[in-house]
């Protein structure tokens, strides 16, 4: 399973000094969409030039011309982009074929989405990488919120799949024995008093329950 910090911050600055703390412990450094909004696309340019060798995730959540901005942020340099699970599918189909067009890759968020399990097997027939089973930060703070129910979906859905909504190092292994392919991890890292710290301990609990190499 791999690592994925969120960075939901709102700066291109503050974005490169945590990315420069935690990327030797992630896979792929996620720019998240209140940074996008407001730093613009050379956000991703510049995150993509500090770290060529990781996978840069442009969390775009686009919801209509698809083809268009998936366009925009790849040529920024993202090699992933979210576009929402609950757009039309020909909006799907566009951010995809523009994934092709660039050898890159979509993610499908299905953030209050109503039927993810079904809609998850639908996103992967329309081509894209994988869906992410995602709480946002607004369903996260209603009372009695679990991640226990994005994880029974991701695993019902039997496509590949991403799990966010406040992952963490008491949730980790949860989130791994799901079959996620993604933990992603935001507050769990960049609100962590030592950012470094927290996504090294997450990495160190995926490492410690993966089956030894043969
Ligand atoms: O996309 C997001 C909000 O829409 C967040 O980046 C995602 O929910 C992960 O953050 P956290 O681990 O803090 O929940």
């Amino acid at each position: 399973m791999k690592l994925q910090v969120a960075i939901d911050l709102l700066t291109t600055a503050d974005a490169l000094a945590l990315s420069h703390q935690v990327a030797p412990h992630v896979d792929i450094i996620e720019l998240g969409t209140p940074l996008i909004k407001n730093a613009g696309l050379s956000a991703i340019s510049a995150v993509k030039a500090a770290h060529p060798d990781k996978q840069v995730f442009a969390d775009l959540k686009t919801a209509d011309a698809g083809e268009l901005e998936a366009d925009l942020a790849f040529a920024a340099g993202a090699d992933l982009v979210t576009v929402l699970g609950s757009a039309a599918d020909a909006t799907i189909a566009g951010a995809v074929k523009a994934a092709r067009a660039h050898g890159k890759g979509v993610v499908a968020d299905l953030i209050n989405h109503p039927d993810r399990v079904h809609r998850a097997r639908e996103l992967a027939e329309l081509g894209v990488e994988f869906v992410e089973v995602h709480a946002g930060l607004d369903e996260q703070a209603q009372p009695g919120y679990s991640i226990e129910v994005l994880l029974r979906d991701g695993r019902e859905s039997g496509v590949p799949f991403s799990i966010a909504g406040g992952v963490k190092l008491s949730t980790i292994a949860q989130v791994q024995a799901s079959g996620a392919s993604v933990a992603v991890a935001g507050a769990a890292i960049y609100g962590a008093p030592d950012p470094a710290a927290a996504a090294r301990e997450l990495k160190e609990a995926i490492r410690a329950a993966e089956p030894a190499a043969v």
